[in-house]
């Protein structure tokens, strides 16, 4: 069942047109990666779909509710953890969250349950009565999270969640979405820049210019865009080149080792029975989303800097 349809949605800043014409839906239950280079319209979107901004045109309907004409509706059951943390600096985690889910839930007593549930999802007990300054930048995330969870909405979206974090605080916020995910059927919409989040998503949409280029699971644009690569090991390049060259494979040479861009994975068995008596070693690499997001966004792995040589 779907909780999200987008049809072709539009924001315009005066000439600018930031979101051209979008459309794409988010299944209930899924983790949904919404991914763009900066400027791509990705918060733009966002905005629009969490009813901050009205559209220029184009129409939304989510939880059953159309977009515009029923934005209380909506805002009741979305939650949004945007990239700047928003709860009060002064004051503690369990006054912020309480301030939070009393601008929903006005029942002393239902506050206090909901609180504690939200608390033991986030593991929060130990940082409750710590004012919100005094805490990491990890611990900061999972209180803003916890904030966006106050009122038990259906869709959490987390607008770049991890960005600015060192790897093991993005892990632990990882496994907080994660727990949350697994014991609630909450539907994530997620914006991140780093790949490997995103290959986790369900589906995954990616927008370019205010524009949709793909939308489909990391495996299907895997598939599409991300080949895989077979790297030969070698003291013995030039002989390696020479066999490559009868074979219809594209190929970039480096000192000490050739890399193969393979049509499908099983291809590399035939290269490797030819090239045995060369290789010191060799590689399989599978395609990744970086490959995904590089080929659909135009920029090429030359661009980024590589100076392999094709043969
Ligand atoms: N309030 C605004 N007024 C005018 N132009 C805007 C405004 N907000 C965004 N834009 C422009 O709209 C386009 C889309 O911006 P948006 O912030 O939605 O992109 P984004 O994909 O979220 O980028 P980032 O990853 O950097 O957050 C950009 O060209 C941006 O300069």
């Amino acid at each position: 069942m779907n909780v999200m349809e987008v049809n072709h949605l539009k924001k315009d800043y005066g000439k600018i047109h930031a979101v051209q014409d979008i459309s794409f839906h988010v299944e209930e239950g899924e983790l949904f990666g919404f991914l763009g280079v900066n400027g791509a319209g990705k918060s733009t979107t966002i905005q629009m779909l969490c009813t901050l901004f009205t559209p220029s045109g184009g129409s939304a309907n989510i939880c059953g509710y159309s977009l515009g004409k029923h934005n209380q509706e909506i805002r009741k059951r979305i939650g949004i953890v945007s990239q700047q943390n928003c709860l009060d600096d002064a004051l503690t985690i369990k006054e912020n969250l309480m301030i939070r889910g009393s601008l929903y839930e006005q029942d002393p007593n239902k506050l206090k349950v909901r609180l504690q549930e939200v608390s033991n999802l986030l593991k929060l007990d130990e940082i409750l009565t710590r004012p919100f300054q005094k805490l990491s930048g990890g611990q900061k995330r999972r209180c803003e999270i916890a904030r966006a969870l106050m009122h038990s909405p259906k869709i959490l979206f987390l607008d770049e969640p991890t960005t600015g974090l060192d790897p093991a605080t993005r892990q632990s916020v990882w496994y907080c979405i994660d727990t949350l995910r697994k014991h609630t059927n909450m539907t994530v919409f997620l914006t991140t820049h780093y790949m490997e989040e995103a290959a986790q998503a369900d589906h995954i949409a990616l927008i370019d210019h205010g524009l949709l280029m793909e939308y489909g699971t990391p495996y299907e644009l895997k598939e599409a865009y991300a080949k895989d690569r077979l790297v030969l090991h070698s003291h013995q390049i030039k002989q390696l080149e020479t066999i490559l060259s009868t074979l219809p494979y594209p190929s970039q040479k480096d000192i000490q080792h050739i890399t193969i861009s393979l049509t499908h994975t099983k291809d590399a068995i035939e290269i490797l029975d030819k090239v045995k008596p060369y290789i010191n070693g060799f590689e399989v690499l599978q395609g990744t989303m970086d490959d995904v997001f590089l080929h659909v966004t135009g920029k090429t792995l030359k661009e980024e800097g590589e100076t392999n040589v094709c043969i």
